[in-house]
């Protein structure tokens, strides 16, 4: 018997990259999935198959394996657990499609070029995400690829909510809020929108909470605006990126020490956040576990830019009705939910500790004002449902 086709995703995020095998036909079920996590911190491969079994782990030091090797580990497993099965489609999820591209698209060499132009606006997922595009190309032309943008789901917000004060020629360039983290919202709005209609057509404020983070206000299923703007450093404090800085300190930096574009940008997205305040670690893991000042600090400085952040996007919902907790920190860390929570008793919302500690779907008590979810996300079936719609559309 002929072996079925399946659809291959790959997610490069900023400390992870993900992976996840399904079959093709429509709504295919999930072959294998899995990550390797902690690139840059330690990194761990763990891969399982759709009942959960354990079918690949490694572990490797902090500085043995960057993105572009752990692209090789994770195309090699692949190979190994496809065992000939063939692959009908690639789907990428590729954080900026700029002003150029507001859905998934079919990748060819034009849209490459295009994609690697965006580069610097994404320097921490970009060259990540188009790496493996172009290895496969090289590899297996014959197979089509599908970019997915982050970007895309923000394409709803209002004119005003995508602008900068800044003079209308930069802006009519492109130099304007993207927001990003958009194929999480949309898997989680989709969720949603098939379990609770009524949440869904809310007033909602989704917190996608990993390495990046940012927050997305979300009325009637659809992007109203977002705490990330025209790149990925924008808004929330991260594990290494400062999110929003008053731009006066990019002069300073400039002029005071000299700083030239790469400096900054090293300085902007690699060596800040709750690394650069803890001196300590990216990774809230690490920073639960110390007992230094300095982690306390940089944790709670994350959670005053959420509390911050989520008042402002309230603003623009003009109220909140539910607030959603999804990634890495969002979905994991019941003390950081504790605390954002904490901090937004003013809008109504009320946490029920023992369902946040147990990771239930509502953690709000059943008289909050504003109810608290927590939903996992799952960018990687969202790229594997729209790469099955633009290969079945060309
Ligand atoms: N059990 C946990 N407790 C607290 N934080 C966690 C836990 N598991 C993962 N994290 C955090 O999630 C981050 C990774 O989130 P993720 O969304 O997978 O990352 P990326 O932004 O690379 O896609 C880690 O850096 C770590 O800070
Ligand atoms: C856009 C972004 O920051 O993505 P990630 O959280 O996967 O690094
Ligand atoms: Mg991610």
């Amino acid at each position: 018997m002929p072996q079925q086709g399946c659809i291959a995703v790959l997610n490069a995020g900023s400390s992870s990259i993900k992976f996840a095998v399904y079959e093709a036909e429509r709504d295919g079920p999930l072959l294998f999935h899995g990550q390797v996590e902690g690139i840059g911190v330690a990194p761990h491969l763990k891969a399982t198959d759709a009942d959960g079994k354990s079918v690949a782990e490694q572990r490797w030091d902090a500085g043995a394996l960057d993105h572009h090797a752990a692209t090789d580990a994770i195309l090699e497993l692949g190979r190994k657990l496809l065992a000939g099965r063939p692959v009908l489609a690639f789907g990428h999820r590729v954080v900026h499609g700029g002003t150029a591209f507001a859905a998934p698209t079919r990748v060819d060499a034009g849209v490459l070029k295009a994609l690697a132009e965006l580069v610097p606006l994404a320097p921490l997922h970009q060259p990540h995400n188009l790496a493996p595009i172009e290895a496969i190309a090289r590899a297996v032309p014959h197979i089509p690829q599908v970019a997915c943008f982050d970007t895309a789901f923000h394409r709803s917000q209002p004119a005003l909510a995508q602008e900068f004060g800044l003079p209308r020629k930069l802006t009519a360039e492109g130099v304007r809020r993207y927001g990003f983290h958009g194929l999480s919202y949309d898997f989680i709005l989709t969720q949603l929108g098939e379990a609770m209609p009524a949440l869904a057509r809310s007033r909602l404020i989704v917190a996608h909470l990993g390495n990046g983070a940012s927050l997305c206000a979300v009325r009637d299923g659809k992007s109203v605006a977002s705490t990330m703007g025209f790149t990925a450093v924008d808004g929330l404090m991260m594990g290494t990126r400062t999110g929003a800085l008053d731009p006066g300190v990019l002069l300073y930096l400039m002029e005071r020490h000299g700083m030239d574009a790469h400096a900054i940008e090293d300085l902007l997205y690699r060596q800040s956040g709750l690394l650069g305040v803890s001196g300590i670690s990216s990774d809230m893991r690490a920073l639960r576990q110390s007992s230094a000042a300095e982690a306390r600090e940089a944790i709670a400085l994350f959670v005053y830019r959420i509390v911050r952040e989520i008042g402002s996007l309230a603003a623009a919902l003009g109220g909140v009705d539910g607030i959603v907790f999804s990634a890495g920190i969002g979905e994991n860390d019941p003390r950081t939910r504790a605390e954002v929570a904490a901090g937004c008793r003013w809008l109504g919302l009320e946490i029920d500790e023992e369902r946040n500690r147990r990771g239930e779907t509502r953690i709000s008590t059943d008289r909050s004002a504003v109810s608290a979810w927590i939903i996992p996300t799952d960018e990687e079936s969202m790229i594997a449902r729209y790469t099955r719609q633009v290969i079945a559309g060309s």
